[in-house]
């Protein structure tokens, strides 16, 4: 199976290391182009996947294509590949956040172009990630090809569009927060003497570990708070203090400012 990318970004390379780590594909299997080829050959030579001279190439190489471009530009590029996506109906996995499957039909002329909507996280480099999809109905044959392939990064769920700007928030930016959450812990470490490589470590694994632990125990988080709280102890100390600064009502915001700033993409 020949998988192409059209945008070979941060997004684009996730999925790619992520496939050839679990060895789902091999890097011949693979095609990309992007904006700017100085900005992808290094990664093209380093991993050995083929570069196509244009996007249209990718597509007549590809028997499934990624389209890993910023949403902005979802419009552009679709009209720029039209005739070779008419030419050979390639099935369409979209990336974009905040634009719809109506939206890409849309631009597409037709409902009937199989498309998948995608909504990964960075996570997916390392078979980690979790994955939302959707798909119309011109792509349930090739459904189970396309989750075939995305069960190989990671979990991956099937869910209604309707609530893809949650999972955005949830999942897709979800990284970035919780990285800078391992970062602020790692920097508090810093101030009380640690060097920040070993703060970085303890608190990284501490969240690795604590959502391993919510995935495994059938208790809910708030339950297994109350298990690390003892009583009259430093947890309860710290969490009072973590949420007299909001820590519950900041995390609440950025869902919301993120979901806002998805649907603001989708008008
Ligand atoms: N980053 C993430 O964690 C996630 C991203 N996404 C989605 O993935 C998509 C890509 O995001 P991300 O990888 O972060 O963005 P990047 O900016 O890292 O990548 C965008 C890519 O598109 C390329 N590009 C620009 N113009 C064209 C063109 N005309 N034809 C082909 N390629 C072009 C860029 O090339 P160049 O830079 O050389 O101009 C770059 O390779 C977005 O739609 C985003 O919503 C979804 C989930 C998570
Ligand atoms: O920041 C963004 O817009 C993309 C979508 C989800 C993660 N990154």
């Amino acid at each position: 199976m020949q998988l192409g990318f059209i945008g070979a970004g941060n997004m684009a390379q996730g999925i790619i290391d992520g496939l050839l780590n679990a060895e789902a594909l091999t890097p011949g299997d693979i095609i990309i182009h992007g904006g700017h080829a100085a900005n992808y050959e290094a990664y093209a030579q380093k991993t050995g996947v083929q570069v196509a001279a244009n996007n249209s190439a990718v597509i007549a190489a590809s028997d499934m294509v990624v389209l890993a471009v910023k949403p902005l530009m979802a419009s552009d590029v679709i009209a720029e590949i039209l005739p070779a996506l008419q030419a050979k109906t390639t099935p369409l996995l979209s990336l974009l956040s905040g634009v719809s499957l109506l939206q890409i039909e849309g631009y597409l002329g037709t409902k009937n172009y199989p498309l998948v909507r995608v909504m990964p996280n960075l996570n997916v480099a390392i078979n980690a990630g979790m994955t939302a999809y959707a798909a119309n109905a011109a792509a349930q044959a090739v459904l189970p090809a396309v989750v075939k392939l995305l069960d190989a990064l990671g979990e991956t769920i099937e869910l209604a569009e309707q609530h893809f700007s949650t999972f955005v928030a949830l999942a897709g930016s979800s990284p970035a927060f919780v990285y800078m959450f391992i970062d602020a812990l790692a920097r508090a470490g810093v101030k009380h003497g640690l060097t920040k490589k070993q703060a970085d470590k303890i608190a990284a694994q501490a969240v690795l570990g604590s959502g391993a632990m919510v995935l495994q125990s059938d208790e809910s988080p708030f339950d297994l708070v109350d298990k690390v709280s003892s009583p009259g102890g430093t947890t309860v100390a710290g969490l009072l203090a973590m949420e007299a600064a909001g820590f519950m009502p900041s995390v609440v915001a950025g869902v919301d400012a993120t979901i806002a700033k998805d649907q603001e993409e989708q008008d």
